[in-house]
């Protein structure tokens, strides 16, 4: 039995649509379940539903032979897996964003969920910068006045605009990876593979 964390929430509509497509029979309810383990008898997988930022955990620490999360979680948490694919949804970017005309070089205070993308952009840019760490609704920060800009996360621009922000510049392009426990990737490689070609094929 091969086992895969999904991550629950946002992209888990767009993984149960891409695992079927690839041919696997994931349960019918599998988006709207509140079991956090179901299993494809048939196929013989076994599906773990954990929070994004969970995904890597379990797949490091081989709970997990494989995980499907976002590009962002992957690299926030710097999760020692194999990233074997590309999937092709999920897709937004993570971009530093403020009010207009935010010199960038002015920036000491950043409000974000991503500590480590924030503070290696700026050091990149020769800049020190104090890290407010927030777990959500992230663009309230400079609206009040508790940070400069923000990293974030920007799909439509809706929120940063109804909010009278802007995009001030790029960091990553974000979408969701198939990911392998490095154990799972030798041990397991015939069921790893069959899995890589089911999906990158769709
Ligand atoms: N517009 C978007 N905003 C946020 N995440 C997006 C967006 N589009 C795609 N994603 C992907 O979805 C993931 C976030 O999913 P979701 O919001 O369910 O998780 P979460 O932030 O842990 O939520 P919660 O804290 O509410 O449980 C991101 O890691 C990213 O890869
Ligand atoms: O560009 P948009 O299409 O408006 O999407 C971007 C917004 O979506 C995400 O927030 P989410 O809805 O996950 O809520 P959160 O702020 O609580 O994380 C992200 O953090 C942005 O706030």
């Amino acid at each position: 039995m091969i086992t895969i964390a999904l991550a629950k929430g946002r992209i888990l509509v767009d993984t149960a649509l891409k695992l079927r497509l690839g041919g696997l029979e994931l349960p019918a309810d599998v988006e709207d379940t509140r079991r956090l383990v179901v299993a494809d008898e048939e196929q013989n997988i076994r599906y773990l539903l954990a929070k994004p930022v969970d995904v890597p955990t379990y797949v490091e620490h081989g709970a997990a032979d494989l995980g499907i999360v976002g590009k962002d979680v992957l690299y926030e948490k710097s999760a020692d897996v194999y990233e074997l694919l590309d999937l092709g949804f999920g897709m937004c970017r993570l971009v530093v964003a403020g009010p207009e005309h935010t010199d960038l070089s002015n920036v000491s205070r950043v409000a974000t969920k991503y500590p480590r993308y924030a503070t290696e952009y700026f050091r990149k840019l020769g800049k020190q910068i104090e890290v407010i760490s927030l777990q959500g609704s992230v663009e309230l920060a400079p609206l009040i006045g508790l940070a400069d800009c923000i990293v974030d996360l920007v799909e439509t621009g809706r929120t940063l605009r109804d909010n009278g922000l802007v995009v001030l510049a790029q960091v990553a392009e974000v979408s969701a990876r198939l990911v392998a426990n490095r154990r799972s990737y030798q041990l397991r490689s015939t069921e790893v593979d069959h899995m890589v070609s089911r999906l990158r094929t769709v």
